[in-house]
């Protein structure tokens, strides 16, 4: 069995988010363009031979068996018949329904570490076909490479964006994806282009007007980013990113940050950082 196995869960930025239409399921089809930053959660396990699962602490508003790191560790059970388990700390830094995919990045270092820990020996693709059906995002957090998303998100090919500095800041609501998803309102009808097209024109997100009439503090916050720098939302918000040449610029901004905000500064990476730390060395307390 293995030893105790520290990783990280970091947050993804949707660079664009364009709406291509809806399907027959209710499901999106969409074009997406993900990068990782270097910031997010990070996740212990330790392995227990008795084949418990447990993980601390809760998370205030989801029930323990609900937690994506729990469904994640049980369907990888259910899927191998692993008579191990592990128990779970978590290091909660992304704010919750944010846009900031933290669940689902959680879920994938679930998945990944997990694998690794129990040494199941289950391929890539496998783990990240176990992961679209805890969410839509699971998959490129598995996969761990930016990359240009379509369909409901779940095809991927990967991508090299530039790797600028972003401030990310969180007007402190949430924002219920599914909500966003079932308004009326919110256009479907963005034209379906390469992904060459979509680098040549200016990045936008299609449910970024809607989440402003929504919630008039993302309008407001979103309002005063865009006088320091080129800023957007991601995914279905609440958090909004800027962009910058360097860190000390970045920070430059957080400073001054109305006080009912929180925010942090993380470099973009194509690589995600949970497979610079699943190759390194030395991985965390043993
Ligand atoms: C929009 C994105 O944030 C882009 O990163 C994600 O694709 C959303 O991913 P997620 O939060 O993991 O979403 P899921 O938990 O799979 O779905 C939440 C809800 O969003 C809606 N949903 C999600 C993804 C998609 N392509 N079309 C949808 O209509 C569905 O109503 C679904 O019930
Ligand atoms: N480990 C977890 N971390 C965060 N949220 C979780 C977790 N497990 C379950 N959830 C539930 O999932 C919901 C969405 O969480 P998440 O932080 O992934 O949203 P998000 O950042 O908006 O993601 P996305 O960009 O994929 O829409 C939360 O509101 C919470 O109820």
């Amino acid at each position: 069995m293995g030893r105790t196995l520290s990783l990280p869960a970091p947050a993804k930025l949707n660079l664009f988010l364009y709406i291509t239409g809806r399907r027959d399921d209710g499901y999106h089809n969409l074009q997406t363009l993900f990068q990782f930053v270097d910031f997010g959660d990070t996740l212990t396990f330790i392995p227990t031979t008795d084949g418990s699962l447990a993980l601390s602490p809760a998370l205030p508003g989801v029930a323990t068996e609900d937690n994506l790191i729990l469904r994640a560790a049980r369907l990888l059970q259910q899927h191998t018949g692993c008579p191990l388990g592990a128990r779970i700390e978590l290091d909660k830094r992304l704010p919750m329904g944010g846009g900031l995919g933290g669940g689902s990045s959680d879920a994938a270092t679930t998945l990944v570490g997990l694998n690794r820990l129990w040494e199941l020996g289950l391929a890539q693709e496998q783990l990240a076909t176990l992961g679209l059906s805890l969410g839509a995002d699971v998959p490129v957090f598995v996969k761990g490479q930016a990359a240009f998303a379509e369909g409901v998100g779940d095809i991927l090919t990967p991508a090299t964006p530039p790797e600028p500095w972003y401030l990310v800041l969180s007007p402190g609501v949430s924002v219920a994806t599914a909500a966003i998803f079932t308004d009326p309102d919110l256009p479907r009808n963005s034209p379906s282009l390469s992904l060459e097209q979509r680098l040549l024109l200016p990045w936008e997100n299609d449910c970024e007007a809607l989440v402003k009439k929504r919630h008039p503090e993302v309008a407001k916050l979103l309002g005063w980013l865009l006088e320091y720098a080129p800023s957007r939302m991601t995914g279905t918000g609440a958090c909004i990113f800027a962009t910058f040449d360097s860190r000390p610029a970045a920070e430059k901004v957080l400073a001054q940050v109305p006080d009912s905000v929180t925010g942090f500064v993380a470099k973009g990476c194509n690589i995600s950082p949970l497979f610079d730390a699943l190759n390194a060395p030395d991985r965390g307390p043993q």
